[in-house]
């Protein structure tokens, strides 16, 4: 019941209560937590050639051999982490440790990360990397020995995070460890280390030494089928919902989620958040609540990632929803994207190196708002492409309102001219003609070829 006073509303107990008995019986239809891509799945679902590539590697140590390094690879949601951690946990004879390296901003942060993980303190800056792995191979030895086990395997996910930290010699780091396995092997103990990573090890710009070292024991995991997606989703569907839900939706869901990402924790996701919306409006789960639900999602997506993005990847985000918006294409090269970089970042500004940008492209892959592929770049060869997955209207009112009101004017513009007979600006309000008038009247005019170097194709 609601009391009102004044103009404030109050609170009182019988109220909580009903909110209470409300999520009780949601909860009842929907069980949330069965679709929190958080919570570690009870069986792995696909990935039978992943699987029985790690088991080989690691079951050598029955023989007294293991790699020292494992290099696991491949897009954001394919099955990584959750493939490695269910493998060690199950091979007999193993002890391992797994460590997320996302916050380690430092190769000394994430030697620390290693070390909080083995149950022990960190070291200060000072006490230098080789105090560091001194330490991790005291712990590692000790439990080793504790637990009557001869392989511990390091299992290091998100390793990406460490190359960022050109000063900390990265590259030395990896190095050092797969040191480490090899001093550890003359005690008669193993030592593998498993790097997870979006992209292969390799590619990291590691020094000779180490690739030599660390050899080509390497797993790539493809983004997920539908047939994948939708295994996983009724996987977790059969535990979320206490009544069957129709199969059309879930088939809708994993067609949605292959054909844009192959994440597995972006399709339960959506799933969560459909199914959340139909139970605001009390309606049976369906294709439209899919729909709803991306539509979110995708918003959420695109306001975090700009809010967490460097002032530079804004504009390469910006600069590809400009391009995607203008061309009405879909695939745009590095080169191309390069090109809508500088022209939209403001003059006196220092401009990134072509290789910065696209290290930025692969980083935004990475967020879901962008997704790549090999195509051809006509007469220059082949080479990676990128396709925004969100509208462009979404990401360039978010980098900056005028300045996508500017670009929303020159297209209106553009077209009204393509199309004679509805006269000068047609299109525009009378405010917005006022706002943009020389662009407008400019691009009027333009032909087909200036439209062109406008957009910057
Ligand atoms: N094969 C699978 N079977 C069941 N659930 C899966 C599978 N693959 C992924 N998932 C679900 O998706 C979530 C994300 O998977 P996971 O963290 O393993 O992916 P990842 O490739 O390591 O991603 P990232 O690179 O972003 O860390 C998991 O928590 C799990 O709920």
């Amino acid at each position: 019941m609601e009391i009102i006073l004044g103009r404030c509303y109050g609170i009182n107990k019988k109220e909580i209560d009903d909110i209470i008995s409300q999520i009780e019986k949601e909860e009842s239809v929907f069980k949330k937590s069965a679709l929190d891509p958080l919570m570690p799945p009870g069986t792995i679902m696909g990935r039978k050639k992943q699987t029985e590539q790690l088991v080989r590697y690691l079951v050598g140590h029955k023989n007294g051999y293991v790699v020292p390094y494992i290099s696991i690879y491949g897009r954001s949601g394919s099955g990584k982490s959750s493939l490695a951690k269910f493998v060690c946990s199950n091979v007999p004879g193993i002890s391992y440790v797994l460590v997320n390296l996302r916050k380690a901003k430092t190769v000394f942060g994430a030697a620390n990360l290693i070390l909080a993980e083995l149950g022990v303190p960190g070291l200060q800056n000072a006490q230098g990397i080789n105090l560091a792995i001194d330490s991790v191979q005291k712990e590692i030895i000790s439990m080793l020995r504790k637990q009557g086990k001869r392989l511990f395997v390091l299992v290091l996910d998100e390793l990406d995070a460490i190359f960022y930290d050109k000063r900390g010699k990265p590259s030395d780091f990896v190095y050092k460890l797969v040191v480490l396995a090899e001093k550890m092997r003359e005690q008669g103990l193993l030592l593998c280390i498993i790097g997870i990573s979006n992209n292969v090890l390799s590619e990291y710009g590691l020094d000779d030494r180490v690739r030599s070292r660390i050899g080509s024991s390497e797993i790539f995991f493809e983004p997920y089928s539908k047939s994948d997606i939708l295994g996983i989703l009724k996987e977790r569907s059969q535990e979320a919902f206490s009544s069957k839900i129709n199969p059309k939706v879930l088939e809708y869901c994993a067609d949605m989620s292959s054909s844009e990402h192959g994440d597995a924790r972006r399709a339960i996701d959506l799933l969560r958040v459909s199914a959340e919306i139909a139970i605001s409006r009390k309606e049976p789960l369906g294709i439209s609540h899919l729909e709803m639900a991306q539509e979110e999602l995708q918003k959420d997506r695109v306001e975090r990632t700009l809010a967490n993005a460097s002032y530079h990847m804004r504009l390469v985000c910006g600069g590809l929803a400009r391009v995607s918006y203008l061309d009405g294409g879909q695939w745009y090269s590095t080169s191309v994207l390069y090109k809508q970089y500088c022209s939209v970042l403001q003059k006196g500004t220092r401009q990134l190196g072509y290789r910065r940008i696209s290290e930025m492209l692969t980083d935004l892959e990475n967020t879901g708002l962008v997704i790549s592929q090999t195509g051809s770049k006509g007469r220059n060869g082949y080479g990676t492409l990128y396709k925004l997955v969100v509208p462009p209207e979404v990401v360039g009112n978010l980098v900056s309102k005028e300045w996508w009101d500017g670009i929303v004017a020159a297209k209106t513009a553009h077209e009204s001219a393509q199309n004679k007979a509805f006269g000068s600006g047609a299109g525009l309000s009378s405010s917005r003609k006022g706002l943009f008038g020389d662009l407008v009247k400019t691009l009027e005019q333009n032909s087909k070829e200036e439209w062109k170097r406008y957009v910057g194709l």
